[in-house]
């Protein structure tokens, strides 16, 4: 496939005893784009994102992002090509303050030492203030965790993700449990993270989906019944009959 594409998955299978939860599934993110993945429960939208990660070792299946193939590489490695993943509950040091939770995902880099550790220390602040302005919590930085709202700790981890600037987020169903106020919010934040990447999102809300998606693709049992952009699939007579109807 083109190099237009920054993820190409091919093919891609994974089988769990038998049964095949991800099917020959083939779809292509372009660069500053936001996919959305929808479809019924257990149609096997955690699993593609598992796979791409690397958490879940594929049957069957090439998953090409930028020139490496994903497949053939650990979970670290994966993420130090630039793919960040976020699971569906928040994963933040609840006893830290906002921005030691952001230094502590700062990327580590070479050692330096005597006045180059003064530069980079100074380098990580900037970068830390500047993360924490995109994720609304500029004003929270002395903020242990524990005290953020629960919408807060989703963008405080999407934060974590951020400062290592990954090419490529994935996030699992980021707006689950938040607030409207909350949802709205983050739509701005995606439109405005997809200036510099393309964001992977799995969803239910169809409104937040709306807000949100470049194109969506619509999974039903391992594989790719629809996509297109929001108006299409939705629209699209077989997503209603397995998914929005309901
Ligand atoms: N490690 C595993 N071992 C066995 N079966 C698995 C494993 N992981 C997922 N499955 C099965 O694969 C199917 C797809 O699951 P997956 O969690 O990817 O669906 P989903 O579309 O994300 O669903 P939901 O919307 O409920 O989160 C399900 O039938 C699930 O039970």
């Amino acid at each position: 496939m083109s190099d237009r594409f920054i993820l190409s998955v091919e093919e891609l299978t994974v089988s769990f005893d038998g049964f095949k939860a991800v099917d020959a599934l083939s779809f292509y993110v372009e660069p500053n784009e936001c996919r959305v993945i929808i479809g019924p429960n257990g149609a096997g939208k955690t699993t593609v994102l598992d796979l791409i990660c690397g958490r879940t070792k594929a049957t069957g299946g090439t998953v090409k992002f930028k020139d490496k193939e994903l497949l053939s590489m650990r979970e670290d490695q994966i993420v130090n090509a630039g793919v960040g993943r976020k699971f569906q509950t928040p994963s933040v040091y609840e006893d830290l303050t906002v921005s030691e939770n952001l230094e502590l995902s700062y990327p580590k880099g070479h050692s330096v030492f005597g006045a180059l550790m003064f530069r980079r220390d100074d380098l990580i602040q900037t970068r830390i203030i500047e993360i924490a302005k995109t994720i609304f919590l500029d004003n929270q930085l002395d903020e242990k965790a524990a005290f953020l709202s629960h919408g807060q700790k989703q963008w405080l981890e999407i934060g974590m993700l951020l400062i290592q600037d990954p090419e490529l987020l994935m996030l699992d169903e980021p707006v689950a449990g938040m607030s409207v106020a909350e949802r709205k919010k983050t739509a701005e934040l995606l439109n405005r993270i997809i200036q510099d990447r393309s964001v992977i999102v799995i969803e239910h809300d169809m409104g937040f989906v709306a807000d949100i998606a470049t194109r969506v693709t619509v999974l039903h049992q391992g594989k790719t019944l629809s996509e297109g952009s929001m108006e299409r699939v939705q629209n699209d007579p077989k997503v209603v009959e397995v998914y929005l109807g309901h």
